[in-house]
C-alpha cells in the first residue's frame, strides 16, 4: 500500500502495469499456516513419529527438501516465470516439493516456538525500513552496499 502511493507521487516510477511484470497469481485463502501446523501435528501424533522430530532433524528434513526442489530445476538454464516449458508432470513434482519444504518450515517454527505469521509480518515490516522503495526502486544491490 505504502508504496503503491509512492509510486503515485513520483511520476516517472512506472506502476505494475506499465512495466513489463507478469500478472500475479494469488494464492488460496485456506489452509492457513496455523492449519498446516495442526495438520501436521496431527500427522505426526497418529504415527508416535515426534520422537524423530526435533529441530535438527526438521531442519535437515528441510534442507533435503530443498535439495529435491533444486534438483528440478537442474540442468534447465533459465525458466521462464509461470513455467511455460514444463510439463504437467514437472510441475505436478515441484507443487509436491515445495508442499514438503513448506511443511517442514511450518513444524520447524512450531517446535522452536517461532509464530511463523507474526515473525514473517514483522520481519516484511524491518525489509521495508531497510530498503525504502524511494531509495531503491529499481536496483537489487544488499542494503550494505548503499552509502548515506
Ligand atoms: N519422518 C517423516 C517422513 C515424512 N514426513 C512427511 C512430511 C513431508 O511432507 C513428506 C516427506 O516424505 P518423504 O521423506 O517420503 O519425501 P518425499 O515425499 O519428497 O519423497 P521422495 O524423497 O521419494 O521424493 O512426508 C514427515 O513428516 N516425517
Amino acid at each position: 500500500m505504502a508504496e503503491r502511493a509512492e509510486n503515485q507521487a513520483d511520476p516517472k516510477t512506472p506502476t505494475e502495469n506499465e512495466t513489463n511484470a507478469p500478472e500475479r497469481i494469488s494464492f488460496s485463502a485456506k489452509p492457513t499456516l496455523e492449519d498446516i501446523r495442526r495438520l501436521q501435528a496431527q500427522f505426526t501424533d497418529e504415527r508416535d513419529w515426534n520422537q524423530y522430530h526435533q529441530p535438527r532433524n526438521l531442519l535437515l528434513a528441510l534442507v533435503g527438501e530443498v535439495g529435491e526442489v533444486s534438483e528440478l530445476f537442474q540442468w534447465k538454464g533459465e525458466v521462464a516465470e509461470g513455467l511455460p516449458d514444463w510439463s504437467e508432470q514437472e510441475r505436478m513434482a515441484l507443487s509436491h516439493e515445495l508442499s514438503d519444504v513448506l511443511i517442514y518450515l511450518v513444524e520447524l517454527a512450531e517446535k522452536c516456538h517461532v509464530d511463523l505469521p507474526r515473525a514473517v509480518l514483522e520481519k516484511m515490516e524491518l525489509n521495508r525500513i531497510k530498503y525504502p522503495a524511494s531509495k531503491v526502486h529499481g536496483s537489487a544491490k544488499k542494503y550494505t552496499e548503499y552509502q548515506d
